[in-house]
């Protein structure tokens, strides 16, 4: 039977021989034992896909059955549960457990683990059974369910009007932060940049408890949280004041929140005290060690919105949602995973400080100039592995001996890093000279205890080396002298019977046993014992062989479970050096970047930017960081930018705003986006792809790129285009760089026309942002004899009798033709609408000179 058919079979109203799916039908007083139980759990987590321990299984019964068997398409079969009859049923086998929740939490479920916590075989009556795990897409530490590329962001907010409060935790790595704010578009904003896999908010719902997976609406879920995000919805209680202020003191064990700078900030405090108490909620069995909260303010970085990391494709293109393309993708020449991690927060909270851009170049710079060290430091970089990561699963009591073994392989590449960096002079480096001596001894230790190749399992033994525990030696040599006697056995019981052919087996019913060929079970001494006959052979044990088999047996038991004991110990005393590590990971991370950025700076070709507070913005020979990587060498085409100089007797050489103008396909989008992508790279201090450059900070960046409909809200492109415009003349400052795209393109042209003039109008005389505005309308260029902070540029083509050459070069003018028609020709028009097209242009160029009514405008 299917899936499909069980479910349809399954999904029919219960009638007495249809398996029970609903557990509110089931009569609990006749359901067995073990369902009576599993239903009491299933009972405290409504919400949660419950996946109960049976035997080598994982099992989920009723409701849930069906779900997961829709969900992992298993087949949906029922089992017998007592007098109240069967039960919808769905297992999955235990040890691939991880793989199927890992399926689950993608799809937004939460996922309940209720474990067998005592032996199976010494249980008096029914197998005790405890929650060990609650998986929810924000709190995983498992590493087959993490992305090592990017963080898993747990989110926390409070709104209180239209203030809010926003923590956010990444528990695999420890990453804590809070901040507050008082603008709701903000809180979508800062949403949006984070991407977290999970939000927590607290509301009054009646169902408390439930996880709504993206696209799930609630009327209980404030409006300004973004649709595409999983929400937990939790009780108010631990979010207030009092409550949240408390768990934080506890959990840092302070005696005020002053140190973390949020003190002043309830709305960040109630936000953050009330993610602890979720995560420990959630955390059952492995307690989730966080690094101290760090408080910070969404104005002290470059603000990008939403649209503009969209459209400048900053961590994935627009038209695919893929990785390659995307910015990130040509930047990162990261070693390590820490360093992909950090690279990817960086590009989306560029620094504003440029004392603290400077101290980024200036390693850039010093790793630029010496190859050997930049080329030795990634060598060393790519034998460290994700130490952030490693760090938390052995805090969590999640890490296994193959993860000790990584983490200590890469504290002892630490000291070797340190001496390697040790007489560089940038402040990213320094920080690697000193490893903390505590480091190199926790790595010395575990490389001493455990092997160096250990099992995945922990309870198997096989994990710690000889001569570290005399009580260990001696029961290994106990095990190993009972494992010889049996070696021996078979050459002298073969010398006693005569019967060549005997030979000792294992077999987990029966143990250690004799085994004698048929044909000669007639010479067995007395004191052989029958235990089975096969077609060809006879088994049998000895009293002695039995005695020998229970001494190995419960010594290995104890030889097990002593080396799982001196495991668990290290493990703790890996986790209790969990911010040191994690202190010296940020360090590894951060250096790992900027060798990746020195690196590509110097592959590519790139410049050091020189940053100034003021709002000036030259670039010399400016090209598309990705564009570039993606054409064959030499094949890009340079442009430079210079837009607004302050100090100048020539305003019209540097101004506020570029009307820009050049056929279709010509490169307008490809140079639009190329300013916006070097002055985001300069600011978070990579150098950028040109030959000199000078950059005034922004304060923010804005994009308004492509036609895009957007159909999950049901606007149209002209309204989301209208929108988007809307944002930027709202908030744009002097400070900011606007990049504009074919506005008024989705209306009449005469109404588009009329907005985009206004539009550009207002902001060079009223905000005076440093604007590129790309447009058809080559109307626009009359702003330039009219304004004199606008200046208009256009990208050049090479006309050919039957062909356009497309330059790709910017240069000082407008174009006056867009060769829109001769598109037409190419595209094979016929002749006849070809020539009406011209004679219509003609006629309708003749009346549309905006200039000539210009006064009337004004
Ligand atoms: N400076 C350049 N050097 C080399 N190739 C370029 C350059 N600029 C753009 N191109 C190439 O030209 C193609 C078209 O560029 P782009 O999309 O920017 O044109 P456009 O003028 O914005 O067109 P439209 O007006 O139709 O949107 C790009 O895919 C790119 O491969």
């Amino acid at each position: 039977m299917t899936a499909a058919e069980s479910q349809t079979q399954l999904t029919e109203p219960h009638n007495s021989t249809a398996p029970l799916v609903d557990t509110k039908l089931a009569d609990r007083s006749q359901l067995s034992k073990m369902y009576q139980h599993y239903v009491e759990m299933k009972d405290k987590y409504p919400h949660a896909l419950l996946l109960y321990r049976v035997g080598d299984f994982f099992e989920t019964f009723f409701q849930d059955a069906v779900t997961v068997s829709r969900e992992l398409e298993l087949v949906l079969t029922s089992k017998h549960g007592g007098e109240a009859g069967r039960v919808a049923m769905t297992g999955v086998p235990h040890h691939a457990w991880e793989r199927y929740t890992t399926q689950l939490v993608e799809k937004g479920y939460a996922v309940v683990i209720c474990d067998q916590v005592e032996d199976a075989s010494e249980a008096v009556g029914l197998v005790k059974r405890e929650v060990t795990r609650i998986l929810t897409p924000g709190t995983l530490l498992e590493e087959g369910m993490l992305k090592t590329s990017r963080n898993n962001y747990l989110a926390a907010v409070v709104i209180a009007g239209n203030h809010w409060g926003l923590a956010h935790a990444d528990i695999s790595t420890g990453e804590f932060l809070t901040t507050q704010g008082s603008d709701l578009e903000h809180l979508t904003q800062e949403l949006m940049r984070l991407q977290p896999a999970e939000v927590v908010v607290p509301t009054n719902a009646p169902d408390l408890g439930s996880l709504l997976r993206p696209g799930e609406t609630s009327p209980h879920l404030p409006q300004c949280l973004p649709p595409s995000f999983c929400y937990s919805l939790r009780s108010q209680t631990p979010f207030t004041q009092g409550e949240a202020r408390a768990k934080l003191l506890e959990k840092f064990n302070l005696r005020s929140l002053e140190g973390l700078g949020c003190d002043h900030l309830p709305l960040a405090v109630r936000s953050a005290g009330g993610l602890v108490e979720y995560v420990e909620d959630m955390q059952k069995a492995n307690p989730v060690t966080l690094q101290k909260l760090r408080t910070y303010t969404i104005t002290d970085y470059l603000i990008l919105d939403h649209q503009t990391r969209r459209n400048l494709e900053i961590t994935q293109t627009v038209r695919d949602g893929i990785f390659h393309g995307s910015l990130l993708w040509s930047l990162d020449r990261t070693s390590t995973s820490m360093g992909g991690r950090a690279l990817r927060r960086w590009l989306l909270q560029p620094l504003l400080d440029i004392k603290g851009i400077r101290a980024r170049q200036d390693t850039i710079q010093e790793l630029m100039e010496d190859t050997p060290l930049r080329q030795n430091m990634r060598q060393l970089l790519r034998q460290i592995y994700d130490l952030e990561r490693l760090t938390g699963r052995a805090a969590s009591g999640t890490a296994n001996a193959k993860d000790l073994v990584a983490l200590a392989d890469s504290l002892s590449r630490l000291p070797q890093l340190a001496h390697l960096v040790a007489d560089t002079q940038s402040p990213f480096l320094k920080a690697l000279q000193k490893v903390p001596d505590v480091l190199g001894e926790l790595a010395q230790k575990l490389h001493a205890h455990i092997v160096e190749s250990p099992p995945i399992h922990l309870k198997e033994g096989g994990l710690i080396r000889p001569g570290i525990n005399p009580q260990l030696d001696e029961r290994k040599a106990t095990v190993e002298s009972d494992q010889q006697w049996i070696a021996n056995l078979e050459v002298e019981e073969r010398a006693k019977t005569g019967i060549p052919t005997l030979k000792v087996g294992f077999n987990k019913t029966f143990g250690y046993y004799l085994s004698v060929p048929r044909s000669k079970s007639d010479q067995v001494p007395d004191n052989y014992i029958r235990k089975q006959t096969l077609t060809n052979e006879e088994r049998y044990i000895t009293p002695d062989l039995k005695e020998r088999e229970a001494r190995i047996l419960t010594a290995r038991d104890d030889l097990n479970q002593l080396e799982y004991e001196i495991f668990v110990e290290l493990r703790q005393e890996v986790g209790e050096q969990g911010e040191v590590i994690r202190n010296i990971s940020r360090a590894v991370a951060a250096a790992d970047v900027l060798c990746g950025l020195a690196e590509l700076a110097v592959q590519q070709g790139y410049c050091r930017p020189e940053m100034i507070s003021g709002r000036e913005m030259m670039i010399v020979d400016g090209r598309h960081p990705v564009v570039e990587q993606s054409l064959p060498a030499g094949f890009f085409v340079p442009n430079s930018t210079h837009l607004g100089r302050e100090q100048t007797k020539h305003p019209e050489e540097k101004p506020d705003l570029v009307i820009l103008t050049g056929p279709n396909a010509s490169g307008k989008s490809c140079y639009l986006r190329q300013v916006g992508l070097i002055q985001l790279m300069a600011q978070i201090g990579s150098f950028v792809p040109g030959t000199w450059a000078k950059l005034g900070v922004c304060d923010r960046i804005f994009t308004r790129v492509g036609a895009v409909d957007d159909l999950a809200t049901g606007q149209s492109t002209f309204m989301v285009e209208m929108n988007e415009t809307a944002n930027i003349l709202n908030h744009a400052t002097a400070r900011s760089l606007v990049l504009l795209d074919e506005i008024g393109r989705g209306t009449a042209t005469f109404d588009g026309l009329s907005i985009a003039w206004a539009v550009a109008e207002y902001i060079a005389t009223e905000i005076r942002a440093r604007t590129i505005f790309a447009t058809h309308y080559h109307e626009l260029n009359e702003l330039a004899s009219i304004l004199p902070n606008v200046a208009n540029y256009q990208v050049t083509v090479k006309e050919l009798p039957d062909q356009i050459v497309f330059l790709h070069q910017v240069q000082p003018g407008g174009a006056d033709k867009s060769y829109g028609i001769e598109a037409g020709r190419l595209a094979g028009l016929p002749d006849v609408v070809i020539q009406r097209a011209k004679q219509v242009m003609g006629q309708i160029e003749k009346h549309s000179k905006i200039a000539m009514g210009l006064q009337n405008m004004e």
